[in-house]
């Protein structure tokens, strides 16, 4: 059965897109409806090239008589022309260390896809120390954003106790949030509170995607605040002797917990093909803190 590509749902392609819908919910969403997925890539790609074009011809000058008309953008993917902005290190010229406004914080491991990049020394132990202190009497058993109603749950894959601080509560917690804004180009304004876990022996956060998964129906409650989660830096606070990596499985990498350094890691759409997959492994000795500071798209209040 050949099926065609109706005007109703080209609007409604239109309609989920300009909504923040990221193109493989789009598409995700049709072939549930019964749409074949490749009359549904193919509808989802025209749909969006014709409105963009249509979008860019009310801005574009028209051609002087005589010139040619201007150049056709190259053919970009649906994926490609829903691809956001997100936080990243400028590391350019591969420096050895970068200023991070109060302080120079080293280059210790860096990747591009996914973009990961292992910082050292991005918090002194005095600021480590103060993070654990700060947070002592605020701990609990880790609550997760439950996707499915927008609301937090007991997890039972994060075995961690956690706290949030709110954004700039503290001389501390300010200066650490403008070091890493700086870092990562990134407004402090888009950035959730610092949140810090301890996990003893045997706890573990097993590997999961730090953006809100857009099949879940509590998502676009959990987006109204400040859009998708488009980075992670992950601080080690202490070093626990053995076990407390955090994982990569995607690429095999495994970051040590190191007292002060930090894993910054991107991602441009709530999808596995980011490859930002990733866990606290179980700590097999000792205690682990880590400090995490996630970054959304837009103003996180
Ligand atoms: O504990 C870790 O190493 C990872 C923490 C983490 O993934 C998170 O806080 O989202
Ligand atoms: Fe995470």
């Amino acid at each position: 059965m050949t099926q065609t590509v109706t005007p109703e749902l080209r609007q409604w392609i239109i309609e989920q897109s300009t909504a923040g819908c990221m193109p493989e919910a789009v598409l995700d969403a049709m072939v549930k409806a019964g749409w074949q997925a490749d009359v549904a890539e193919a509808a989802l790609e025209q749909t969006l090239r014709d409105h963009l074009q249509k979008l860019g011809a009310g801005r574009a000058a028209a051609p002087a008589p005589g010139q040619a008309p201007a150049q056709q953008p190259a053919q970009a993917t649906a994926r490609e022309m829903a691809t956001v902005r997100v936080p990243d290190i400028a590391l350019s010229g591969s420096p050895r260390r970068l200023d991070a406004g109060d302080r120079m914080v080293d280059v210790i491991i860096s990747v591009t896809q996914p973009r990961v990049v292992v910082l050292g020394g991005l918090l002194s132990h005095e600021e480590c120390d103060g993070l654990i202190e700060a947070s002592r009497p605020r701990l609990a058993r880790s609550l997760t954003v439950q996707t499915a109603t927008g609301g937090e749950e007991l997890n039972p894959d994060r075995t961690s106790n956690g706290m949030f601080f709110n954004r700039g509560e503290s001389e501390l917690v300010k200066r650490i949030e403008a070091r890493i804004a700086r870092l990562v180009n990134w407004p402090v304004e888009n950035g959730e509170g610092i949140q810090v876990l301890n996990y003893k022996v045997g706890a573990e956060y097993k590997p999961h995607y730090d953006y809100f998964d857009p099949n879940e129906p509590g998502t676009p409650t959990i987006l109204k605040r400040g859009g998708q989660r488009v980075g992670t830096v992950v601080m080690y606070l202490n070093e626990p002797p053995r076990g407390g990596g955090t994982t990569f499985p995607d690429i095999g990498l495994e970051v040590a917990p190191v007292r002060g350094n930090a894993v910054f890691f991107s991602y441009n759409r709530p999808h596995p093909g980011t490859m930002t997959l990733h866990g606290g492994a179980p700590v097999l000795e000792g205690e682990k803190w880590v400090a995490t500071k996630w970054m959304r798209e837009r103003v996180f209040e």
